[in-house]
């Protein structure tokens, strides 16, 4: 029996079907086309070019409602960082969604945007004094503090009355990859709980005439899975609140909800999440007799990564010793998240079907560790071909560079059959700019 004929029986058709749950909501196969958002990847590609994230506005927009909705005495807050773009920014603000900033570049993008400073919250382990200035003069209404320093720092810059969070490492390991756990111990981000740190920087904040004391943040890590992690996060974090004294009035409890990136693999659940997370939050500050504060969190991921998709162009095909390489015109420049986490895509090709084979997509970078995917093309994927990768709306546009001096692709948002730029394709010129 050859491969082909085996890949059926182990759930991999030969028929055009659209990997569920992977793709942004309403993408439909036209043929041997993709349609985004109304508009098909085959003309994407014509009219922008290649590379080319692709980013549906409306599965964007629904997302964020969906968390709104789903916490609606909360605050959501959306990480910035994920996504970094007016425009995105935009859509979150027009959909009640406050922002989260972690330099005084993101902000910058928040004031062209238009987001007003008391939808802004300001996070870093480390923030320069441009930073600060920056928040303070926008008016940023809440700065999440991250080290000692920091507290004596914006204690000296603040004018009376800035309201200010403390970020707490709760020590909870949240079962995602080590590069992107936050809550554990040992490490750069926050204040440790169990040192006794984060009671140390409440005391430290509550001295400082110019800060006002209004919160407790914590971010256990990126891509988590499970409810689990995040009601003993709340525990944690509620027997500190009691502990300290000092009355909290909000909580938040940072993003990190998981996305998918393969079939087979399951959104976060975010029903689950708001029922056992807001019921073990009344029940923990009923035991400990203390107001429950107004709970905040700060998705990007799960708002944003469903509703990218990049397009590439097949530019050759190599055969290994036991691989197929199909190398695009993109590549680690583009998606270093492989090469960062050991992150899995899947991937799919327009314009033709048949046979598939398994391949290695590898990008067009100076290293063998540029590889953007394992996945199945048909056998005969050649040059010129155009490939979608999928889930490729958060920590890509965002984690790009110009490694090779390749220049970074555009971000064009579909949106009812219609597409625009909202962050055109750098050039050549854009490079040779800051050359002296
Ligand atoms: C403080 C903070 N909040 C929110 C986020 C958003 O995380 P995610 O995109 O995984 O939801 C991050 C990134 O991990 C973060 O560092
Ligand atoms: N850059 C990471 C997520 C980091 C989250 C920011 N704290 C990723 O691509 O998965």
């Amino acid at each position: 029996m050859t491969l082909a004929e085996l890949l059926p029986s182990i759930g991999c058709s030969t028929e055009p079907v659209l990997e569920e749950g992977l793709w942004p909501d309403g993408t439909v196969l036209s043929g041997s086309d993709l349609v985004i958002g109304g508009v098909s990847a085959t003309r994407l590609a014509a009219r922008f070019g290649t590379p080319c994230q692709v980013l549906d506005e409306a599965t964007v927009r629904s997302r964020a409602r969906t968390f709104a909705a789903t916490l609606p005495d909360g605050e959501v807050v959306f990480a910035g960082k994920s996504l970094p773009c007016p425009e995105v920014y935009r859509w979150m603000a027009a959909e009640g969604l406050s922002l989260d900033v972690s330099s005084a570049g993101e902000l910058a993008l928040a004031r062209a945007a238009g987001v007003p400073g008391e939808r802004i919250v300001l996070h870093g382990n480390v923030k320069t004094s441009e930073d600060l200035k920056a928040a303070l003069e926008h008016g940023v209404s809440r700065i999440v503090v991250d080290s000692f320093d920091e507290i004596a720092q914006l204690g000296a810059l603040a004018r009376h009355g800035q309201q200010v969070m403390i970020r707490v490492t709760p020590g909870v390991d949240a079962v995602t990859h080590a590069a992107i756990a936050t809550g554990v111990e040992d490490q750069k981000f926050g204040f440790s709980l169990a040192s006794g740190a984060a009671l140390e920087a409440i005391l430290r904040v509550v001295e400082q005439p110019s800060l006002r004391l209004v919160g407790l943040h914590c971010h256990i890590g990126s891509q988590v899975r499970h409810v689990a992690s995040y009601e003993e996060t709340v525990r944690r974090m509620v027997g500190l609140i009691a502990s300290c004294g000092v009355r909290i009035e909000q909580l938040d409890l940072g993003g990190g909800f998981c996305a998918p990136y393969l079939p087979g693999e399951s959104s976060f659940d975010l029903f689950g999440f708001a029922q056992r997370v807001r019921g073990t939050l009344n029940y923990e500050c009923a035991l400990h007799r203390v107001p429950v504060p107004r709970l905040l969190i700060e998705p990007g991921r799960s708002i944003v990564a469903n509703a990218g998709v990049t397009l590439y162009r097949v530019c050759a095909v190599k055969r290994g010793v036991t691989r197929t390489f199909v190398a695009v015109d993109g590549g680690m420049s583009d998606n270093p998240r492989p090469a960062l986490y050991g992150a899995k895509y899947a991937v799919r090709l327009i314009g033709r079907g048949g046979a598939l084979r398994p391949v290695t997509v590898v990008g067009r970078h100076c290293e063998a560790g540029d590889v953007l995917a394992d996945g199945l093309l048909p056998a005969d994927v050649h040059a010129g071909d155009l490939l979608a990768m999928p889930v490729t709306g958060a920590y890509h546009h965002a984690l790009a560079s110009n490694y090779n001096q390749v220049c970074r692709p555009p971000v064009v948002a579909v949106r009812d059959g219609f597409a625009r730029p909202i962050m055109r394709r750098e050039t050549e010129e854009d490079l040779l700019r800051r050359y002296v």
